[in-house]
């Protein structure tokens, strides 16, 4: 037999074989080469086999060295390589995913899932790169590329591999919530490379996160065993200057969180939990949630926003929330007063009817404020860090804070109050001034020409105390580019505004009282219909069994010293009573 012919021999024997394409191609290639393995002086000659059986031969040595290979391999690997998991949720994951979108490394995808363009955090690619476009694009092009890629970082080889993972479907993410996963492998035998290379995305992450400030939110009970800040958005960062404060209250707050900031080490030296707590409290609208942004955004801290209104937020998903929260950043708890109730808004007992407890799903604190499904201790263990990371700055906001429990407000849990109130005319006049900066009037008049006359004129229609901030921004957007005329008919807009708010509150008190009204004659048409059942069940047993029950009449007994009484009606001595009662006379009791 000719080496070619017993080539074409191997290749022929192969289809004989059943073996895939690939490894025929394969074979191919290799043709020359086995052909010596084949030939009469080769290796296998000195086997003493058909060709088809020296191809299985073949076969089985390979296969051994593919096996060889693959133990040495997972033996060798952890030397050289090691590989780092980042999951969706996390802002490390974040961080990642800026860096590898700043690389451009997912330049060659070509799958996207198209999603609208909003202040959420993705990591869209720049599709108008190279064209010649200036608009911007009213879409995100995220890619869904998921094979492994090879990139450089500092000279070291390291591959990248994305998983979509499954998506979590909930009311609030009815198309599915991604649940990505990252899986970096760095080829290096130094393992501090890991942590460089993770500061490194941090570090330019927070560069070019300067301009905006980063709010982290929940959207809906995120499931398996970590905690996910699901909702991550970018806000343009606010200047300290445009919440318009009373007089030194920004200042302060800004010094006494710079103050925590720098004595991590004093706080360790005493012994005290480095922690900080404060509480903003005051009517809506009067720029509480405004101050938070605004300090985080001076300060470079990301905020993890948490509201106890929220009906997904109970104790454990609060503990798993401030748990997954990373040291150096600001926690906020909004509506705080939600888990505390006071004694004079109870609702007394819930009405009770045939299917069981009445309106459960609508439970609320008797002054309509909703009621969090948060306990009070598990609020305080938050605060106190059990299960949280330290070195955190806690925030917490409320409209009511007559309904705190002094245990919350205790120094070491909140350690500053800042009281917010409704505008005073000086708040007013600023804000007027904020909202026409170096405007200059076409026709200035006798009354005077200036912005700082206009407002003024503006600050004297406001009465002291009586409409929020957030009010007043929304009366003088009506007037965006006519300063005159906002100065000018604030009085009007002030009338206005008090008789709608006159209507407004007789309007909630009619819904009150009928709400008042439903709710008992609900009660009462129960009450009816309960009675009218245990009336139907007594006739009917009656007239099943004539006497179920012998109306003895109650003998004077003499109680045994047991509570026994003598004598053949001998019985305990409450039981007539409860026969007398079982024979449908019992008053149903409402629970
Ligand atoms: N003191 C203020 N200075 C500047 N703007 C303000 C001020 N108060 C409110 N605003 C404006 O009103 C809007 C609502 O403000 P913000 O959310 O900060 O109020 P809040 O006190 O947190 O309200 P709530 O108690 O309802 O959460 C924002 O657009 C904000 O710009």
């Amino acid at each position: 037999m000719t080496p070619d012919s017993t080539q074409s021999d191997v290749v022929r024997s192969s289809y004989n074989l059943g073996l895939p394409t690939g490894i025929l191609s394969a074979l191919r290639v290799l043709r020359p080469g086995l052909g010596q393995l084949f030939n009469s002086d080769g290796p296998l000659s000195l086997l003493n086999l058909s060709d088809s059986a020296k191809w299985f031969v073949l076969g089985a040595i390979l296969e051994a060295g593919r096996r060889l290979f693959d133990w040495l391999y997972v033996r060798l690997r952890p030397r050289w390589a090691s590989t780092m998991e980042f999951n969706e949720g996390n802002s490390q994951y974040d961080w990642i995913v800026h860096f590898l979108t700043q690389e451009r490394l997912w330049k060659r995808s070509r799958e996207f899932r198209v999603v609208p363009k909003s202040s959420k955090l993705r990591w869209g690619i720049d599709t108008t790169t190279g064209s010649q476009e200036s608009q911007e694009p009213h879409a995100e092009y995220v890619p869904t590329f998921e094979q492994p890629q090879l990139f450089k970082w500092r000279g070291y080889v390291m591959e990248v591999q994305r998983e979509n993972g499954e998506r979590t479907y909930s009311l609030s993410h009815p198309d599915g919530q991604p649940n990505g996963t990252i899986r970096i492998t760095m080829y290096t035998k130094n393992l501090s490379l890991m942590s460089q290379f993770v500061e490194d995305a941090r570090l330019r992450y927070l560069e070019s996160s300067k301009p905006n400030v980063i709010i982290h939110m929940v959207d809906a009970q995120s499931y398996g065993s970590e905690f996910i800040w699901n909702n991550v958005k970018s806000k343009a960062k606010r200047p300290l200057s445009s919440v318009i404060l009373g007089e030194g209250v920004m200042t302060s707050l800004l010094d006494d969180v710079k103050e925590f900031i720098q004595s991590e080490e004093w706080y360790v030296a005493a012994g005290i939990p480095y922690r900080r707590g404060y509480l903003l409290y005051g009517p809506p609208g009067t720029g509480k949630s405004s101050t938070i942004y605004a300090l985080a955004g001076e300060l470079g801290l990301d905020i993890y926003a948490i509201s106890l209104a929220a009906s997904i937020v109970d104790d454990s998903f609060l503990q798993r929330a401030a748990s997954s929260i990373p040291k150096g950043c600001i926690f906020l708890i909004e509506d705080v007063d939600c888990c505390f109730s006071r004694d004079d808004e109870d609702e007394g007992p819930i009405p009770m009817g045939p299917m069981g407890p009445i309106g459960m799903s609508m439970r609320s604190h008797g002054s309509g404020r909703p009621k969090s499904a948060v306990s009070m201790s598990a609020l305080l263990n938050v605060i106190d860090g059990v299960g949280s990371e330290a070195g955190r700055l806690f925030f917490a906001t409320t409209n009511y804070v007559d309904h705190l429990d002094s245990a919350f407000l205790r120094p070491g849990r909140i350690d500053k109050k800042v009281e917010y109130y409704l505008a005073t005319k000086a708040q007013a006049a600023s804000l007027f001034k904020r909202f026409f900066p170096n405007y200059t009037l076409s026709k200035p008049d006798e009354k005077g020409s200036s912005i700082n006359d206009l407002s003024e004129l503006f600050a004297e229609g406001i009465p002291k105390h009586e409409f929020s901030t957030a009010e007043l921004q929304g009366y003088l957007l009506l007037y965006k580019r006519e300063p005159r005329s906002a100065a000018e008919n604030v009085k009007g807009w002030v009338e206005q505004e008090r008789i709608s708010r006159q209507e407004r509150e007789e309007r909630l008190e009619e819904a009150r009282k009928k709400k008042l009204k439903a709710a008992m004659d609900m009660q009462a048409q129960m009450q009816a219909s309960q009675n009218a059942f245990n009336q139907d069940k007594s006739t009917a047993s009656a007239s099943a069994s004539p006497a179920p029950v012998s109306l003895v009449p109650l003998k004077e007994a003499t109680p045994n010293p047991e509570g026994k009484t003598d004598g053949a009606g001998a019985t305990d001595s409450t039981k007539p009573v409860v026969e007398e009662k079982s024979n449908g006379h019992e008053t149903p009791t409402i629970a």
